[in-house]
């Protein structure tokens, strides 16, 4: 173990040692909640571009296995996305009957630079405080002054305006048969940056999946004949996903189902009108509270966002494919966390229904759209 740095854009540097592999890594700094689960936050393409820090002190105890990845459109599931992983605590010893190896070997098999030993609970109030920010984690011969280490972090580009999906997306389309046979209905999966979870959570209801990559044409989902569209998680500002919103716009124009989450909820939020903003330091984590305002009921869901579509709780409005409400808000901070066509045809959550790792508290959305795809004459 060696020493390593973590600057912060705002000129504020936490010093710790190297965990994994040793040299430099920028991204946006931002923490996340989950005190399980690290393999599949460490795998999920959403968190590209990012340095993930733990508030949980402790990390790595269960080690590393071959069945949490969640980077489905990777050659291996198990590729790590994240841009680095800062860690207080890391387990001296693997203990899990699943392990096939340590965190640390993983890390450093696959060149992720981390950095642990420092105080996360002082960088986690001062992300909350002021924001996540960008940042670098330098180490062995990437060290160096702190005025050259500040320099690299703010030369790069900010997660504002960053243009992701196509970076994670799939190469090329796939399909994930229904569990036990038989498909009763067949979804096209838009893969903005899909969980290897989401599709098995069709394949359990009977349904066949055809994961298509991020930049697949109306023409091309067509060919497939779904009796439904997906649009997945993923990463980057959804401001930018122009032609993703416009295709959501042509799959509501033929009255085919929608659902989408996260990445897929702000996409089907601005085809209905709305806009996305930046949030301060975002929700990710496994216990952030949902209020479902059509029944009142409260869903404890996994999260991993950090911009948000404008709006207010139980609002209703129009849009160009019949009227909408904002069906969904967070019960800490009030931002929007669902929306829906009132016909009930198509909507979105901002969270993660497939959990993986997390509650399972919202997984009855997926045998919601699997009501409305039997609800369809085609
Ligand atoms: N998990 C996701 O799909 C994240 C969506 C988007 N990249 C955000 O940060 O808000």
């Amino acid at each position: 173990m060696s020493s390593a740095v973590l600057v912060l854009e705002d000129g504020r540097t936490f010093r710790g040692t190297t965990f994994g592999a040793t040299g430099r890594t920028l991204g946006e700094a931002v923490f996340c909640t989950g005190m399980t689960g690290y393999q599949e936050t460490l795998t999920d393409p959403s968190y590209h571009r990012q340095i993930v820090v733990a508030t949980a002190p402790q990390i790595g105890n269960t080690g590393w296995n071959q069945e949490d990845g969640e980077a489905a459109s990777a050659q291996d599931p198990n590729k790590i996305w994240v841009a680095g992983y800062v860690v207080r605590d890391p387990a001296r010893r693997t203990s899990s009957w699943r392990a096939t190896g340590s965190l640390q070997e993983q890390l450093e098999a696959q060149s992720v630079v981390g950095i642990a030993g420092i105080d996360t609970r002082a960088l986690v109030r001062h992300l909350r405080t002021r924001g996540s920010m960008r940042a670098g984690v330098f180490s062995g011969d990437a060290l160096g002054t702190d005025a050259e280490m500040l320099d690299q972090v703010v030369g790069q580009p900010s997660m504002l305006g960053a243009d992701l999906a196509g970076e994670v997306t799939t190469d090329a389309g796939y399909i994930i048969e229904p569990v036990g046979g038989d498909a009763r209905f067949t979804v096209v999966a838009v893969d903005l940056g899909i969980k290897t979870n989401t599709p098995r959570m069709f394949a359990e209801r009977g349904i066949r999946v055809h994961v298509v990559p991020s930049a697949a044409s109306m023409d091309q989902i067509l060919e497939l004949n779904p009796d439904g569209v997906f649009l997945s998680n993923g990463p980057g500002d959804p401001a930018t996903a122009d032609a993703n919103v416009a295709l959501t716009r042509e799959v509501l124009d033929r009255g085919l189902p929608l659902f989408g989450i996260c990445f897929g909820n702000q996409i089907f939020g601005r085809a209905l009108g709305r806009s996305t903003y930046k949030m301060k330091f975002g929700h990710r984590g496994m216990n952030i509270p949902v209020v479902e305002h059509t029944t009142g009921r409260i869903a404890i869901t996994a999260q991993n966002h950090g911009f948000a579509l404008e709006g207010e709780a139980g609002e209703e409005f129009d849009t160009d494919f019949g009227r909408a409400r904002v069906s969904h808000t967070c019960a800490n901070d009030g931002t929007v966390e669902g929306v829906e066509l009132l016909s009930g045809r198509a909507f979105s959550v901002q969270y993660h229904p497939e959990a993986a790792a997390g509650p399972h508290d919202a997984a009855y959305l997926f045998d919601r759209f699997t009501s409305v795809l039997e609800g369809v004459d085609k």
